[in-house]
């Protein structure tokens, strides 16, 4: 793992320590300091934008990252085979992504979904945008549990891709989406 990969990740691990911490007063004092100290160091030097994986990378790849270097968002490898995408979370998804106790926040459902499934479609070549998203709740989605996400095309007309996808806790479809994505440019 490189060097911005795996801030990025401890800075993942920081947030969720810090949506459950349960340590004194002076300690939470003490790690603010120690952020702020962090947060300088880091603004010596900063880029126009967030570096990713250019979305042009997508076409007909194997593997495709998503804003894996940016810690505000869970960073996602998708793989592309037999014309359907994947992405698994070995360690699933930390507590600062809580919605009801414990389990995950439904739009970060949504926001994966989403996120696979517009790869898939510039997987194949069309550069889209999602025009709806439609999401289906099956079950609450565990914290910190494997997770895996799958997605397939499964119509298209004109400028128009229909794709589904799941996210999945162990054998459970947790949550469905359908989305349409109308070809730009
Ligand atoms: C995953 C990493 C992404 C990183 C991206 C970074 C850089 C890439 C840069 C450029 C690449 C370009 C795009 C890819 C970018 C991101 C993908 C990630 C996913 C997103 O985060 S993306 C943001 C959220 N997304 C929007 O911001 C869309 C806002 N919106 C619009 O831009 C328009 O609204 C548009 C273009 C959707 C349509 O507008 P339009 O004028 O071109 O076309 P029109 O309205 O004629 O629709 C044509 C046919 O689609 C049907 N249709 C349209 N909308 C429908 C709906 N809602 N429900 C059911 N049917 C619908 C019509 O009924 C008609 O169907 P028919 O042909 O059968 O009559």
């Amino acid at each position: 793992m490189n060097a911005r990969r795996d801030l990025a990740e401890a800075v993942r691990e920081l947030a969720s320590a810090v949506a459950v911490t349960d340590v004194d007063d002076p300690d939470l004092a003490q790690a603010a300091a120690s952020a702020r100290e962090l947060t300088k160091l880091l603004r010596e030097r900063q880029l126009e934008d967030v570096p990713r994986t250019p979305y042009d990378e997508a076409v007909g790849a194997t593997h495709y990252g998503w804003h894996l270097d940016n810690p505000a968002l869970p960073g996602l490898t998708m793989v592309f085979e037999d014309g359907r995408a994947t992405a698994t979370i070995p360690d699933g998804l930390g507590k600062a992504y809580a919605g009801p106790p414990g389990k995950l926040h439904g739009g970060v459902g949504a926001l994966l979904l989403d996120v696979l499934l517009s790869s898939l479609v510039q997987h194949h070549g069309v550069r889209a945008v999602t025009a709806s998203l439609t999401v289906d709740y099956r079950a609450a989605t565990r914290l910190d549990v494997p997770l895996r996400i799958t997605g397939d095309i499964v119509g298209r007309s004109g400028r128009k891709v229909e794709t589904v996808g799941a996210l999945w806790c162990g054998e459970v479809a947790t949550v469905e989406a359908r989305g349409l994505f109308v070809q730009v440019g």
